[in-house]
């Protein structure tokens, strides 16, 4: 591990957007009346940056409940004040999925946390950069064929979609692979994640406990790919109902009779489980063609017409099976020298090169007008882009290793 890094704090921050170092932390007064000390927490057993508050009231740190994924230790790492509710902090020498995260302070999912525990807490959101589309869920009746016409996606576009793993707790079938399909769990396990909130959604789904954990939609989102959901109709519901933007796909079959049909020629159910997701089938098949729920309603009569569909309305198609809109996850580096700023809700950050006899073209900025999300998932929308030459005497401060 590198060594801890020093804050020097430029004369001129005098608006608390961010204050001076404390040896390896960095330390942020907010208008609450509290202090965030932001760093190695100095017991060398951590290896994630560590987070104290300090009560001015009665002058205690306190060491909150932290949710979310810790951003692990950097050799250095910035901070700034964004509004009342988050702390945005910079780590250097990162790469574009670890170089920012957002300090939640006082968000609504904190408060809500806050109040269930009954003690400080704070969560991280990791920042992702780029344009993430928003993910895809596809729903629909057992053996509609959700999870061919996703395989066929998947296969196309193996660098635009992934899938998000989910948990459950039924059997895997001969041909499933644990960590790929599912991941097969045991219900108490599962009972006591969802207690401590790690599914944006869970169902009941024909006996058994089905859900999509938040680390699973994180790891597609983290790879700048667009992540694909095949869950069932309550799932859709609950989806619908979060914080999670998405876009909601029904699946239909052409009859009852050729849903009949296909689950019993995929021979992965005993006869019992083919009934009962039959049973369940009329219902879902109500609900999924009920106006309000879903985005798009699309039948799988035909597969292939189906498949050309759904790329249709993913805007990936022009009807012909050409692919028409394919992203690339941007790079971000953030040196270790560095001062940050911030108008508006762009963050200025100034890549000092002290060496360099003229200042280099080493101006960035990061936008954050068109963020998405937070915890307990991702801040997606971060925009990352090359401003111009060195400004000097900027409202940041400096730091070093
Ligand atoms: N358009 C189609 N015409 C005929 N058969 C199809 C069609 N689409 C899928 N199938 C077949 O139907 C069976 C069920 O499909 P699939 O497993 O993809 O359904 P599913 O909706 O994912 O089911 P579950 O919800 O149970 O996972 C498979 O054997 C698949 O090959
Ligand atoms: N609400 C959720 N439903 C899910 C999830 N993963 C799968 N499913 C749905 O369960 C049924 C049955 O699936 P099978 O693999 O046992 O045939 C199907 O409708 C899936 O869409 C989930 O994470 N949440």
């Amino acid at each position: 591990m590198g060594e801890a890094p020093a804050f020097i704090a430029d004369d001129d921050v005098s608006n608390g957007l961010l204050l001076k170092s404390k040896g390896c932390e960095t330390i942020i007064n907010m208008g609450c009346n509290k202090t965030f000390a932001i760093g190695a927490m100095g017991n060398g057993s951590d290896s994630s940056i560590g987070v104290r508050i300090l009560d001015k009231s009665t002058s205690e740190w306190v060491i909150p409940t932290v949710f979310g994924t810790k951003p692990a230790l950097s050799k250095g790492h910035s901070a700034i004040v964004l509004d009342e509710d988050r702390i945005l902090v910079i780590k250097s020498n990162s790469t574009s999925d670890d170089c920012f995260w957002f300090l939640e302070v006082n968000t609504a999912f904190v408060r809500e946390q806050r109040a269930r525990l009954g003690t400080e807490v704070v969560a991280w959101s990791k920042g992702v950069v780029g344009e993430a589309q928003i993910p895809v869920v596809i729903s629909g009746p057992s053996g509609v064929g959700k999870g061919t016409l996703i395989a066929k996606l998947m296969e196309e576009f193996p660098m635009l979609f992934g899938f998000s793993v989910s948990h459950t707790t039924r059997a895997p079938r001969d041909n499933e692979q644990n960590g790929f399909h599912y991941h097969f769990t045991e219900r108490h396990v599962m009972e006591k994640d969802i207690q401590d909130r790690k599914f944006l959604e869970f169902a009941a789904v024909h006996g058994n406990l089905y859900g999509t954990s938040v680390e699973s939609v994180e790891i597609v989102t983290d790879q700048g790919k667009r992540c694909i959901l095949d869950i069932d109709v309550q799932g859709a519901r609950s989806v619908r109902a979060s914080s999670l933007e998405a876009i909601l796909v029904f699946i239909r079959p052409p009859s009852f009779e050729q849903l009949e049909k296909r689950l019993r020629a995929r021979g992965t159910e005993t006869e019992e489980q083919i009934q009962k997701r039959l049973r369940n089938a009329k219902a879902e098949i109500d609900q999924g063609t009920s106006p309000g729920l879903f985005d798009h309603c699309l039948i799988n009569d035909d597969l292939e017409m189906c498949y050309e569909n759904l790329k249709k309305l993913l805007g990936l198609s022009d009807g012909s099976g050409k692919a028409t809109n394919l992203s690339v996850p941007e790079t971000v580096h953030v040196p270790l020298e560095h001062t940050i700023s911030k108008i508006d809700k762009k963050i200025l950050i100034n890549c000092t090169a002290p060496q360099q006899e003229k200042p280099a073209n080493n101006m960035f900025v990061l936008d954050l007008s068109s963020i998405k999300g937070g915890a307990p998932g991702r801040t997606r929308g971060l925009n990352f882009y090359a401003a111009g030459p060195s400004l000097t005497g900027t409202n940041g401060f400096k730091m070093a290793s």
